[in-house]
Order: C-alpha cells, then structure tokens, then sequence
C-alpha cells in the first residue's frame, strides 16, 4: 500500500504531467470532475445468476498507462471515473490502459462462488484488483497474453474467480491494454451458471463448425473430381476462415496453442490476411472475372496482394498496427468481391447470384453484430452470434453456388462427351465408307488385274489361263462339250508380204469375226498362241460344233481385213473336238484330238474343218487320229 503522503506525490506528478502533455485532458478531466455524478450505490449481487456489469461500471482512460490500482483508488482520481452506460464498454483501437470500475454487493449467498467473465478473448492485459470495504486488495493477471491455463475457470473468455462476502461491498477495477480493440463485455456469473453457459455456447460453436467441416469436405470431394481451381481456392477460404473464427472467438488459444500467447496474437491477422486472400482469389476464379471485367481483376489483384502482405506483416509488426492493416484490407476485399459479384450479375451470369447472396448475407451479419456491439441492437441468441450464423449461411449459399458451377460443368461435360460421341460415330461411318469404297475398288482392280490375266495382251481375247479355268469350272457337267481349234492359213506369208503390223491386224480382226459369228451365251473365243485360236462350245455336240465351224470358217473367208487402204483375205483350218455327254475329259485330250483334227485340215489343203474321232477321250492322243469329215473348198 502506498502512503498518503507518496500518494499526493504521486498525483502531484500525475498531475504535472497531465499539465504538461494533455492539457486539453485536464480541462476535460476538470470538467468531468465537476459533473461528475456521485458514486453510485453497489450493484447488488441476489439470487440472479447473471448480471451484466457494463451499465454498472465507471471508467477512466489512462493516456500513458502509468496510473497504478494505488492511484485509482485516491478519492481524487477515483472522482474522474465516469459511467460507460453502454452495455459493453467499447473504447476502440488504443494505446491507453482503460480503468473500469465497479462496486458490488452480495446480499444473498455466503455459498455462492463467482467468475467474472471478460467476453472479449483478444485482450492482451486485464489485470483485475479486488477492493475490499477493509481496503484489502487482491490482484489477478488475466489476458491472452498470458498461457492458457493460467485462467480460473477453463473457458474461451478471458475469465477471474471471485469471492463476494455477504453483506459486504467489494470493489472491482480492471485495468486493460490491448492491441486489439479494447472492448469490455463484462458479466458476474454464479460459478455453475458460468459451466452451464459455456456448454450450450460450445454446442452453438459445435454445430457452427460442424457446417464449415460438412462445406469443407464437400468442396474437397468436388474439387477432386473435378479439378476445378475455384473449388480449391473454396477450400483455403474456408480454412483459414475457421481458423480465423476460432482465433477471434479464443477457441483457437483454448485447445490449438495453449501454450503460445504469441502465436496467438500473430493467428488473428495473419488468418485475416490468408482468408481475405483466398476469398478474392475465389470469387476471381468463380466468376472468371477477367472475362467481365478488367478493372474488377485488377482491384482484386491488388486486394490479394495487399491481403498477403497482411499475412506476412502478422509475425512481423505489432499487433495493434497489423490488425488496422488487416481491418481494412478485409473490408476493400468484401467490397471488391460485392462488386464483382454484381457486375458479373448484370451480366446475366446466374452464378453470380448465389456470390452476390452469400456476401450480402454475411455483410449484414456483420452490420447486425456491429450494431449490437453498438447498443441499437438489444443484445439475445441471434445478435450475439450474428457472424456465427452470417458466415455459415455464406458457407451454405457459397456451397448452392459452387453445386451450381458443378451442375453446370457436369451439364458441360455431358454435351462435349455426346458431341465427341456423335462425332467419333460419324468420323466411323465415314471411315467405314471409305473403307467399304476402297475395298470395292481393290476389287475392281482385283477383278480387272484376274481379267487381265487372263486375255490376250494383243488382241484382247481370252487365254490359255482362262481356258484351263473355265475348263476346269464345267468339270462335272452332264452336256457335251466340243471345243474347235482354228490356224489361218499362210499366216507366215502374209506376215512377210504386209508386214508384222498388218498380221497384227489380221489376227484382231478374227477375234471380230468371231466374235460377231459365235452364239453368244457361253460360247468363248481363246487365243490359244501365235495364229492358233481355240473357241470352247459348252452343251455342243460334234456336229453341232462341226457346223459352228464350218460358219466361223466361211465368215472369216469371206470378210476379208481392212489393213489401212488394203484388204486383207485369208482363210482358216479348223479341227473339232468333242466329249460325249456324261465323259470325263481333260483339256489336254481335247485339246489333242483338235489339234490332231486340224493336223489333218491343213493336211487335207487347209482352209476347212475336220473332225477328230476314233481318240481316246480320257488320255491324251499320242497320234493323229483318222479323219471322220472334212469340209471346206474344193482343194
Ligand atoms: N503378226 C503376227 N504374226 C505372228 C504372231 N504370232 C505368230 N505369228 C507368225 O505366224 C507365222 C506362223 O507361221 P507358220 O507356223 O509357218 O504357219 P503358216 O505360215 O500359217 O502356215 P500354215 O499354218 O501351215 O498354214 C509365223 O511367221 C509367226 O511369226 C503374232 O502375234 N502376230
């Protein structure tokens, strides 16, 4: 205790420097003490289990913070206290010690035990100096400054244990200092009370968090399967927006880092810095917001960037500088993602809808908290946690937007994956017709390559090859078969007398004539080498092929070839062959008993038809045959 005499020392000293630096403060400290209304009487503490301090207490603002309790206490300074009336007394960003008073009475419980609870958990200094009518005093540190398990009772608020002896005045001042805002929500609790509150508060906080896990992980699902960017800059906003809330709310201090004051005091700014980061970045990127608006992008830009320079000064700078900083660093960044949320909801953007809710709502939370914090709102359930129920509602309707952009990548999706379909079905039916085209005509060519094989390069007739196949194509048959073979004349001859072309010529020019002479159907004209050719006559018998012959023979003699301005004549032998009906026969037999036929038609003075007979049909005929017919002029 000081002495009286050290006591008008001091407030000697008190008072020179008041003199010396505030003299405005005197004249208002003088003023007040003039007006100032005698000490009221103590609040009286019954049978209530509540009571709201803030109307009941007196302070006083200490500029350079060097009043101590043995100050306060001098009737004289005591004087210049004056009544805070407001609920919560609220005095701002200061550098002050704040002195707040008050004067209780218990008139009703021996028993009963107290905590004083101080409702605001970012104060860094409340010292707490318990007066009694004796003059006793008693002090207690209190504030975040401290660990966490300095506290009387294991509770988020910054909390004191007091004893109020029936009948007896006590009187309470609190000096506070703070680089947080210096607000003072003061409430006496009957100790029980204190518990039972502090349970229903943490169930309110519970369910609170319980939304911002259940958005979380929502967010995070969607983000995996989607990987879409806005979903992940969601899931940092609500992060470090958690962290931030239970920071301010001393949830944080209680169960993350009891231990760690300043990593306390450094968490509130910093998360402020982070979320206000993430959350521009989000909007940014859910509104695509450089395609509506350039200049929106770039404030957003600069938002980010002045927001991230919060979250790095935290550590850095003291607290009460950073957390002006931070103030208004989330103030421009709210205001940027309202606008950008508006203009893009001019421009149709319907997603933009659900951002401009989820801002609104949450700016309106904080407008109604501010106003209970500002005494024009009473004080209940809603009001007191406003930003609670403000910021779920944001999670929730930004959750309706981000289901939304899901839906609509999902609907997007599904377009692009039916157009791919569409398109790789039609890019088949076209490589399909391509394919089919290009297989039809490899087998054009393969048709005409297997036809080419099988003519005469020259005179474009039927060959060898074919012959044999077509042979071998009527094996099996149940006609007869006749095949002639014919040799023009003197071919030699008229080689050497017109020339080679011209012999050339002679030869296509048969194949005209035979080909206009024969039946058409199945009959088949074959060059069978040199200027012997071969004429297969399907379902014929040897007479009928012996007149066919003998026609082929007649026509060629007299249609002579038209060589340039000369006429061609020449004449053709022809031997017959034929198998009987039902007769297995090679075409080398045949083709034998022809060939000895003709053998026997040149013999005979050329230019006629002779037939083969007395061969062996199945075997080849070693020599040539006797000669049933000749036909032809008279030698
Ligand atoms: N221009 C031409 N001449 C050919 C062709 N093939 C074979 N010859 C000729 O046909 C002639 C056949 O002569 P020969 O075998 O002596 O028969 P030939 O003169 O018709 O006498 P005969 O058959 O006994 O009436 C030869 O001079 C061959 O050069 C051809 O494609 N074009």
């Amino acid at each position: 205790m000081l002495t009286a005499s050290s006591t008008a020392h001091l407030l000697r000293a008190t008072a020179a420097r008041l003199l010396r630096y505030r003299a405005a403060m005197l004249l208002v400290l003088l003023h007040l003490w003039l007006a100032a209304p005698a000490i009221a009487e103590p609040l009286q503490v019954g049978p209530a289990a509540r009571y709201l301090l803030g109307p009941s207490t007196y302070h006083l603002v200490d500029p350079r913070g060097f009043l101590g309790i043995a100050n306060v206490v001098h009737p004289d300074v005591a004087a210049a206290f004056r009544p805070s009336l407001a609920e919560t007394p609220n005095f701002g960003f200061t550098r002050a010690a704040v002195w707040l008073r008050t004067e209780l009475l218990n008139t009703h419980d021996a028993s009963a035990r107290w905590i004083l609870e101080v409702g605001y958990p970012l104060l860094d200094q409340v010292d707490l100096y318990v007066v009694r009518a004796s003059g006793a005093t008693r002090m207690q540190r209190g504030g975040d400054t401290l660990p966490f398990a300095q506290r009387a009772a294991a509770a988020r608020h910054i909390n004191f244990e007091l004893e109020l002896p029936p009948g007896e005045p006590v009187t309470l001042y609190l000096r506070v200092r703070s680089g947080s805002s210096v607000q003072m929500p003061l409430v006496l609790w009957e100790k029980h009370e204190f518990y039972a509150a502090d349970r229903e508060e943490q169930l309110v906080l519970g369910l609170y968090y319980g939304v911002l896990v259940a958005m979380l992980a929502f967010s995070t699902m969607v983000y995996f399967s989607t990987r879409s960017r806005a979903y992940l800059f969601y899931v940092g906003y609500l992060v470090c927006y958690a962290l931030l809330q239970l920071s301010l709310n001393g949830l944080a201090f209680q169960y993350l880092w009891p231990r760690h004051p300043l990593l306390n005091e450094i968490a509130t700014t910093f998360f402020v810095g982070t979320t206000c980061a993430f959350a521009v970045q989000f909007s940014r990127s859910f509104l695509d917001l450089a395609r509506h608006s350039r200049v929106l992008d770039r404030a957003s830009l600069g938002a980010i960037a002045a927001s991230i320079g919060v979250a790095l000064a935290a550590p850095a700078f003291p607290y009460g500088d950073v957390i002006q900083a931070a103030t208004g660093v989330g103030l421009v960044g709210s205001v940027v993602i309202l606008c950008s949320a508006v203009v893009c909801l001019l421009k149709k953007e319907k997603q933009a809808l659900y951002l401009t809710l989820a801002w609104t709502i949450f700016l309106v939370a904080i407008v109604v908290f501010s106003l209970k914090t500002m005494n024009v709102l009473p004080t209940n359930f809603f009001t007191q946690n406003a930003m609670q129920f403000g910021s779920a509602l944001e999670a929730v309707m930004l959750g309706f937007a981000l289901t939304h952009r899901y839906k609509l990548l999902m609907e997007e999706s599904g377009r692009l994956q039916a157009e791919a379909a569409a398109n790789l079905e039609a890019q088949v039916r076209r490589r399909t017709a391509e394919l089919n085209q290009a297989l039809q005509q490899l087998s054009t060519a393969n048709a005409s390559l297997e036809d080419l094989s099988q003519r005469d390069p020259l005179t474009r007739a039927r060959n060898r090859l074919y012959l044999t196949r077509r042979f071998e194509a009527l094996a099996g048959r149940i006609e007869p078969l006749s095949l002639l073979l014919l040799d023009i004349d003197h071919f030699k001859r008229i080689n050497d007398l017109n020339g080679h072309g011209a012999g050339d010529a002679c030869l296509h020019h048969l194949c005209d004539v035979v080909g206009h002479t024969l039946r058409g159907g199945s009959d088949e004209l074959v060059r069978w080498g040199g200027e012997e050719f071969a004429v297969l006559l399907p379902g014929t018998t040897s007479e009928d092929a012996r007149t066919i012959g003998e026609r082929l023979r007649i026509a060629i003699e007299t249609a002579p070839a038209q060589v340039g301005d000369r006429r061609i004549a020449f004449t053709v032998s022809v031997g017959v062959a034929s198998a009987a009906p039902d007769t297995a026969v090679t075409l080398s037999t045949l083709v034998a008993q022809a060939d000895a036929a003709l053998y026997g038609a040149k013999h005979g003075g050329r230019n006629r038809v002779c037939t083969g007979l007395g061969l062996p049909l199945r075997d080849a005929a070693p020599h040539p045959p006797a000669l049933e017919l000749q036909s032809g002029p008279p030698a």
